[in-house]
């Protein structure tokens, strides 16, 4: 049975040692928490001002990696409802989600609780102090029916979240000049719903460590602020939560689809002693074979192979466990 830091973690008052991490990865207190993550206005994308809108979206993402979008078409309700079903989620007691945390025994699982995975920008070395859900969203069968309202309600977020990130890669495709309908085929989603409890010591650990995401896209709501993001100069900043407002992160198949033109950046969390907080990503995953869209602006020759993503990058990806930032240079071609 997973070890959930939520099952023990408010009757410790230290950081068990396992948490402590080396100090060069500790966090700063210096960090900034800033407003400057653009802001993007999907609501101005029906008309003329699409184009544009396409073109915010790139830049953002050349400069920070990440940009949140606001009138995005996902009710306030839904999104706080959402919420609220995984925090009731994470508060039952350990043993009615203890299906869930078989994860030995559910490889190749459609729903799956733990703390700490290596695979899952874990280390072995140390963790880092977070539970996660992680699920498919195409069956709700596999979906938690407490609290009773899981499966309604998670079953209509994950399908509008799904419509808006056809939304959003449909001006990406336009904004690179890819073929129509490029991201039109059907991609696989995975939700994962991470949960930082309150912890002793957040100086000391962290949430998650500095890692870039795999997939195309990852668009995700958070309410308590904790992620930061490792800018070009190689400072942390962290991103203040906007209400109803989802982050959209640029992740690393998307940047082979681009050509290297959207680079996928580093981010981590950070925890807190006073509040837990659960963020909800969900990951658009590439079909199977990866490769540099051609694009219809002049872009030069493709620097990525193509290559599958799943049997061949997968692997690779975790192997670096938590430092991914490399996993790519392996599918550049050698000039
Ligand atoms: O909790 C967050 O805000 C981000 C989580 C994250 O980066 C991930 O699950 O890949
Ligand atoms: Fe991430």
């Amino acid at each position: 049975m997973a070890n959930l830091i939520s099952s023990w973690s408010n009757k410790v008052e230290a950081l068990p040692q396992s948490y402590v991490l080396p100090i060069h990865e500790r966090p700063s207190d210096s960090v900034r928490i800033v407003k400057e993550i653009p802001v993007i206005d999907l609501g101005q994308a029906y008309g003329e001002e699409r184009v544009v809108v396409a073109q915010q979206l790139l830049k953002a993402w050349e400069e920070y990696g990440f940009f949140q979008v606001i009138n995005h078409g996902i009710s306030e309700n839904l999104m706080e409802e959402a919420m609220k079903v995984y925090e009731e989620f994470f508060s039952l007691p350990v043993e009615e989600k203890a299906d869930y945390a078989k994860v030995a025994e559910n490889a190749g699982c459609k729903a799956m609780l733990y703390s700490n995975l290596a695979q899952y920008y874990g280390t072995k070395e140390y963790s880092y102090w977070r539970d996660a859900l992680n699920h498919n969203c195409d069956d709700p069968e596999i979906l938690p029916h407490n609290p009773p309202r899981f499966r309604e309600v998670i079953g209509s977020y994950s399908g509008e979240v799904r419509k808006l990130s056809k939304f959003i890669l449909g001006l990406v495709s336009e904004g690179l000049g890819l073929e129509e309908g490029y991201f039109d085929k059907e991609l696989g989603r995975r939700m994962v719903i991470n949960h930082y409890p309150p912890c002793p010591d957040p100086g000391s650990t962290l949430g998650l460590g500095g890692h870039c995401d795999a997939d195309i896209i990852t668009l995700t709501q958070q309410k308590v602020y904790g992620l930061q993001i490792l800018t070009y100069d190689e400072k942390w900043i962290g991103v203040e939560p906007l209400p109803n407002a989802f982050v959209v992160n640029c992740g690393l198949a998307l940047t082979v689809i681009s050509n290297g033109k959207l680079a996928s950046r580093v981010h981590r969390v950070v925890t807190n002693k006073t509040q837990a907080r659960t963020s909800i990503s969900t990951f658009i995953l590439p079909k199977d074979v990866v490769e540099p869209g051609k694009s219809s602006l002049d872009d030069g020759p493709p620097i990525f192979k193509s290559f599958n993503w799943y049997t061949e990058f997968m692997p690779h990806y975790f192997g670096f466990q938590s430092d991914n930032t490399a996993a790519l240079e392996a599918f550049k071609i050698k000039a």
